[in-house]
């Protein structure tokens, strides 16, 4: 289903992929987590009260999924982003010309009961531990939520009342080996659209790469730790303090990575606008109202190289 196609920056994948990210939270994440996201916008967080054997279940389910002969993964595979169940390659590649080196499948999770029975069967055991990873992580990202509200001088339910019946969607990332990894990426360059993402990376490949202060900075796997990034939509709706984190996913000659990545988005009806809390003092509001249905759609009519399409809803655009 791959296509090795070379990247469209000119700019090597590879650059300042040793580092180490000096951001990893160990302790007392609950404690840490707001404040230091104020100041930007990935963390890794551990102590989260997640169980750690779930963790493991489903980053092996994963590996089981895409270790299934091609003939069986086939009848899951779309091009067509509304699906609601879909296994597909690359990000859109109805819209791209430029292929990456990643397939993915990608499961809209929300309301669970109604969804989990189109899900794949096989591995077996793939329905009940999914489902279960799904059901906590939604519960880790309202606690999360609840903490940014906090730190924003909101009520702790404020973000979550306004995001209304957050839509859960989940994509389970597979980067194979690449021959040529310094002429494509697994993901390039982007922003999460959504408000929050909870990401649980590979322990024993690394790839994930975050950009601060104009510089690739590694993400390396840490034991039992998730990987949070903030999304465009906490971004418009914190009227910016709070900012959607730059990320890509580089590939390697080596090994395969998987990545799992949670999106919490916003219910389609939802108004993203910044609280008068934030705007009261006569700050301005950065960007105009907008529902996530609009934004959504607007999203997914570009490509990811594109512009970042937050900045079409600046005020200072009109
Ligand atoms: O594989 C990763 O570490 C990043 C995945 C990601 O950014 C995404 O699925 O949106
Ligand atoms: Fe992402």
């Amino acid at each position: 289903m791959r296509t090795s196609q070379r990247a469209t920056s000119g700019q090597s994948p590879r650059g300042h992929a040793s580092q180490r990210s000096s951001w990893t939270i160990t302790s007392h994440w609950l404690i840490w987590v707001a404040p230091i996201a104020l100041l930007s916008s990935v963390r890794s967080v551990v102590n989260h009260g997640f169980s750690v054997e779930l963790m493991e279940s489903m980053m092996a389910v994963a590996k089981e999924f895409f270790n299934l002969p091609p003939e069986e993964k086939k009848r899951h595979y779309s091009d067509d982003p509304s699906k609601k169940m879909r296994l597909s390659t690359s990000f859109n590649v109805r819209k791209e010309t430029v292929h990456n080196w990643r397939d993915y499948l990608r499961l809209h999770c929300h309301p669970l009961e109604e969804l989990v029975q189109d899900w794949p069967s096989d591995p077996p055991s793939f329905k009940e531990v999914v489902s279960s990873y799904c059901k906590e992580v939604r519960a880790l990202g309202f606690r999360l939520l609840g903490m940014i509200s906090e730190s924003l001088g909101l009520e702790e339910d404020y973000i979550k009342n306004v995001l209304g019946d957050q839509e859960q969607h989940m994509a389970i990332n597979c980067y194979p080996a690449c021959p040529e990894p310094e002429l494509t990426y697994g993901l390039p360059a982007h922003t999460d659209p959504n408000a929050l993402t909870i990401l649980l990376q590979d322990q024993l490949v690394a790839g994930l790469q975050v950009l601060r202060d104009g510089k690739w900075i590694a993400v390396n796997p840490y034991p039992n730790a998730f990987v949070i990034n903030i999304g465009d939509q906490l971004q418009a709706l914190s009227n910016g303090k709070y900012r959607s984190v730059w990320h890509r996913a580089i590939v390697n000659s080596q090994k395969q990575r998987m990545s799992v990545a949670s999106f919490l988005c916003p219910c389609n009806t939802a108004l993203i606008s910044p609280p008068e809390k934030l705007t009261e003092d006569g700050t301005h509001a950065v960007y105009r109202s907008f529902t996530y249905d609009e934004y959504y759609k607007k999203f997914w009519s570009r490509n990811l190289d594109q512009e970042h399409c937050l900045e079409l809803f600046k005020t200072d655009r009109l």
